[in-house]
């Protein structure tokens, strides 16, 4: 059948597709359940296995692949699309019940201590993993393997998860990183693939994805606080100013590459920075790449407390319990009194930045310092 040839072109080690009674499809509720699940995973799937979960999911939600072939260099997004076409011949039904499968098979891989349902809350995104406990909702980027880099989908997912976390019954919302980075920036895989409509207007689309990005931090409602658990480079540095509170575990390093890879400052970073830490520091960090450690970074106003990396994770999170049993009307008031003063200007600034950006990505500089990574794999 489908099913079996599908499965086969995979050959996934240690994922078997139990396909018996896939004709009718798992319900929509198994579905949503499987998606919530899988952000539980401990272990992070192999790329194979990440692949199948993907294009099932895009062929179980839209059926068959019908978007234009990615570039040859486009390397990500090739594979991508490659598995989602291999499953042209796979009915949406049967790729529901495929995906359910497979992420049962996953969760009961690791054993009982994980297989337990996710909490209430958890919502399911691809490359993030977000909860709501404790009246705490903890974005958390979800890319260890590629030291949570931001992908296109990714940024979208942000600007979801900072909408409804906004919206929600939480009391504060926490951002932070899976594995050991904290995010390594923007994925330079954005800027590879030669889109359909030309390099223009992926600068164009790229750079309104972006204004959308930093618009959702600058408009935030409720206090908003940055557990930074490793090192930390590029957009997600320079959004850390749009934080009221930022957290850092010892080890952590601060950098923001941008005249390396021909490109300028974004998140209002270019107005942020010097206010919090003065034009020359500012400086330092923005026009030249100095990396700063989690101690230089407290020194100069960006991090608001260092802590051991041992006692990282338990003194940061009893102090953040502690926050949120503080009345949430208040804190979300408070915070407007202290930011709305500046939020015309920080909207004018990111639109500033965003157009200057978009000439930088057409530019020689930035398409060469790109291709250098590639090639080279220079650790910045
Ligand atoms: C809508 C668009 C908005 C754009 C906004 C503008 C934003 C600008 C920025 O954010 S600029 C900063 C961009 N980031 C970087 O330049 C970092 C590049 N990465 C590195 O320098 C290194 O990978 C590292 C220092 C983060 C980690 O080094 P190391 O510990 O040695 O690990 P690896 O290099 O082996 O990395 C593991 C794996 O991850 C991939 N990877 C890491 N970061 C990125 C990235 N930013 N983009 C794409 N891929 C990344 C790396 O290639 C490895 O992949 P592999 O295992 O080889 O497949």
């Amino acid at each position: 059948s489908n099913r079996f040839e599908s499965s086969q072109v995979f050959r996934i080690p240690g994922v078997q597709l139990h396909t018996t009674g896939a004709l009718m499809g798992a319900s929509v509720e198994d579905f949503n359940n499987a998606k919530a699940q899988l952000g539980t995973l401990k272990k992070d799937p192999g790329n194979h296995v990440k692949l199948k979960i993907y294009a099932l999911f895009k062929q179980a939600t839209q059926g068959p692949c019908n978007t234009p072939k990615p570039g040859m260099l486009d390397f990500v997004n090739k594979a991508k699309w490659d598995a989602w076409k291999s499953l042209e011949s796979v009915s949406q039904e049967e790729a529901r019940q495929q995906y359910v499968d497979l992420i049962k098979s996953l969760v009961s891989a690791e054993g009982p201590a994980v297989a337990t349902p996710p909490p209430e809350s958890a919502q399911a995104f691809q490359s993030l993993l977000v909860t709501t406990e404790d009246g705490i909702t903890t974005i958390r980027f979800n890319r260890p393997e590629k030291k949570n880099a931001i992908t296109l989908d990714m940024y979208k997912e942000l600007i979801d998860a900072l909408h409804h976390a906004g919206k929600d019954d939480s009391v504060i919302t926490v951002m932070t990183g899976s594995g050991d980075f904290y995010c390594s920036g923007n994925d330079l895989n954005n800027f590879t693939g030669i889109p359909q409509g030309g390099i223009e207007k992926m600068a164009k689309d790229s750079g309104e994805l972006l204004k959308h990005y930093v618009k959702a931090y600058i408009d935030f409602p409720k206090p908003l606080i940055a557990v930074v658990n490793g090192p930390a480079l590029g957009v997600s540095v320079t959004v850390l100013g749009l934080f009221d509170v930022v957290y850092a575990t010892e080890s952590a390093t601060f950098h923001t590459p941008f005249s390396q890879l021909g490109q300028s400052p974004e998140g209002c970073s270019s107005y942020t920075f010097p206010k919090i830490m003065g034009n020359a520091k500012a400086s330092e960090m923005l026009l030249f790449n100095k990396k700063v450690t989690a101690t230089e970074a407290c020194n100069l106003g960006l991090v608001t407390e260092v802590f051991p990396d041992g006692s990282f994770q338990s003194e940061v999170w009893t102090r953040l319990k502690a926050y949120a049993k503080l009345p949430p009307k208040s804190l979300a008031l408070s915070k407007q009194l202290i930011r709305s003063k500046e939020k015309e200007k920080l909207h004018a600034v990111n639109d500033a930045e965003v157009e200057r950006l978009i000439e930088r990505w057409l530019s020689d500089e930035c398409m060469q310092a790109i291709m250098n990574f590639f090639q080279a794999k220079p650790k910045l």
